[in-house]
Formats: C-alpha cells, structure tokens, sequence
C-alpha cells in the first residue's frame, strides 16, 4: 500500500501488467466542411482535418493488440460555423467514421457546438442515446461509466420559448454583466465560467447522478463519469467549467466511487487530482491539430488504476485510484 500525495486516502499499488479492458477517448472534432478558421481567441481551428484525426484514432483502437472495448466521444461532433442546411450530414459522416470502430459501441454525448447546429431530439436520436442525453453503462463486471449532458440545464439547446431557455436565460442575466452572454470580460476567476456557452446539470439529472452512483457503491463498482464540461477548476480554465460544477462534484465525492471525472470542451486539456482524490483529466481538442497531427487516445483500466495513452498532442496520464472502500 502507498500513501497518497495528497494525503487523501491510500492506494492499492497495482501490479497487473494486462488491463482488464481499454476504452478509446477522443474529444471535440467540431467536424465541418469548410476552410480553417480560428477560435474567438484566435487558436487555429482546422474544420476539415478534425475528421482525419478521428480516422486515425479508430484505426488505431481497431489494431489495438489487447483490444479497445468501446469508445467514448466527449461531445462537440460538429462546429457552429458548419452551414446549417449541412450540419445533419457533418454528423452523420462523423458518426459513419465512429462506425468503422469495430471494437464495441461508440458512447456520445452533447456540447455546446452539437447545440447551435441542431435540435436536441434529432441529435439524441442520430447519435443513438438511449431515449435522453444522461445515461449510465458497465462495459466490465465490476465498473460503471457515467454520460452526463452538460447543457441539461442551458440557453443553447432549447427552444427560446422553453422554460428550461427562459430561466437559464436569467440565471446568466444575475451573474453576467455582459450584452453578449458568450463574453467573460469582467468576471472574476470561477466566475468566468457564467457564459452562454457553458451549461449545468439540472435538479432531475443530479437526482439520477445521485442514484447511480449510490447503487454503484453498493454494488462495490468503480465509476467514471464523463461529461463535455469539465468539473474542476484544476483541470480546466475557469471560462470552461459547468455552471454548477460544485453541486455535481458534491454528489461525485458523497458516495466514494468515482475514481475519474472526464471531460472535453476546453482545447488545450488539462489535469488534476482533486482533495478526495478523483482523478479529473479534461481531453486535448481533435478540432486544433495542425494537419499530421493527433490528438485522440485509449485508457487502459487496471485494478486500482487509469492509464491513459495519448497520441499526439493528448498527453498520456497515469491515474492510480484513491477510492475510499480501497482502503
Ligand atoms: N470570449 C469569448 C469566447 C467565445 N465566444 C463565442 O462563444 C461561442 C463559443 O465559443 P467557442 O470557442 O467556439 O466554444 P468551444 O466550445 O469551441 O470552446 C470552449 C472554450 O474553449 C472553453 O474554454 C462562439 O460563438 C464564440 O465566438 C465569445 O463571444 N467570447
């Protein structure tokens, strides 16, 4: 047994050499037929190329020796500047490429971008969510994946007339100054977080979080929880969290079992380890690799540990476990 760094726990050193199964991870293709463009802030985004990243990432899970067993998408499929009339068919040519995956199912979620190109249901259903855009899944005896959707509670996503619309609307107009809600001048560090383009988790979506992850802990399961968000200020620039991150982590760390909170949205990535020792590593963007480069990766899952294996400019991260029940 090791001590923690942190002091937070103890962990159960791990001495398998094989994982128990491995999982692909890419995030933000923002995929659209158009020429490279720039983000707000003036990084390179290349439209185009994102869609060869994704080729080269499920090649590489499909040669993959010991086997990928599934994929996870961090959301963001398709970029707002995609021409709408072309936006249904962006995303069914990234989900065609997701199908060459041979491995096992491909697991979405929604972002910001997925929103401003088209409705929630359509994109629910084209990229086969199981009825909603939450949901929960065990790819191996003994662990549990978590999908939340970040823009449950959102001004993007909705209908304008839609109460969800109208009171996320308001909740910006109380902690955002600014004409244009996308702006975060003048809002201080977590606060800059109070943009349109983030989103949170509603009461009902907490409520569910709170009960899987209840269940997984009686179950004695490890859980990863995944989201386009991240939920730590550590892993992330403060313009990128959830809105109500402290409320989801609070129900993360209430029942000892998730051993890493997932995350895209934020391009340049990010990683911390948090003061009960969930893991949160927020994944490099497919959209800012200049032509020949990558970003995508797999996790190998181990007894007690996450290893996550970068390629390109996703940075590979060894995550050992600090769950409470190891100790
Ligand atoms: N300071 C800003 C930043 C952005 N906008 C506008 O908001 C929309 C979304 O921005 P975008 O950078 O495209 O969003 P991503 O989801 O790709 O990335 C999120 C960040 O990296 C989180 O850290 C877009 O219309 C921008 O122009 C803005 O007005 N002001």
């Amino acid at each position: 047994m090791l001590a923690h760094p942190g002091g937070v726990g103890v962990v159960r050193a791990s001495v398998a050499r094989e994982p128990l199964f491995s999982f692909g991870v890419i995030a933000d293709v923002q995929y659209a037929d158009i020429p490279d463009g720039r983000s707000f802030l003036g990084v390179p985004r290349y439209y185009r190329h994102s869609i060869t990243v994704l080729q080269r990432a499920v090649r590489s899970w499909n040669s993959h020796k010991a086997g990928v067993k599934f994929c996870v998408n961090f959301g963001d499929i398709v970029d707002g500047f995609c021409p709408k009339d072309r936006s249904l068919s962006a995303v069914q040519a990234v989900v065609a490429e997701f199908d060459r995956f041979h491995g096992g199912p491909a697991y979405h979620m929604l972002g910001n971008h997925c929103l401003y190109n088209l409705p929630r249901s359509e994109l629910v259903s084209v990229l086969r969510m199981p009825g909603r855009a939450y949901y929960d899944f065990s790819p191996w005896p003994g662990y549990r994946f978590v999908v939340l959707d970040a823009y449950d509670f959102s001004a993007v996503g909705w209908p304008r007339d839609h109460p969800v619309a109208a009171a996320a609307r308001r909740f910006l107009e109380e902690r955002n100054p600014n004409s244009d809600k996308n702006s975060p001048t003048g809002l201080a560090g977590e606060d800059r977080r109070f943009v349109m383009f983030n989103g949170g988790v509603g009461e009902k979506q907490l409520r569910w979080l709170d009960s899987v992850l209840r269940d997984a802990s009686r179950r004695g399961e490890t859980v990863v929880v995944c989201s386009h968000l991240p939920l730590h200020p550590g892993a992330a620039s403060p313009a990128g969290l959830m809105w109500n991150y402290e409320e989801a982590l609070a129900v993360v760390h209430r029942h000892g079992c998730v051993a890493a909170c997932l995350a895209g949205h934020d391009h340049k990535g990010g990683y911390a380890v948090d003061a009960c020792g969930v893991h949160h590593r927020t994944l490099e963007a497919a959209l800012e690799c200049p032509p020949g480069t990558d970003a995508f990766g797999h996790v190998n899952v181990f007894p007690g540990r996450l290893s996550l294996v970068g390629s390109g400019r996703m940075a590979s991260t060894d995550m050992p476990l600090v769950l409470p029940r190891l100790s």
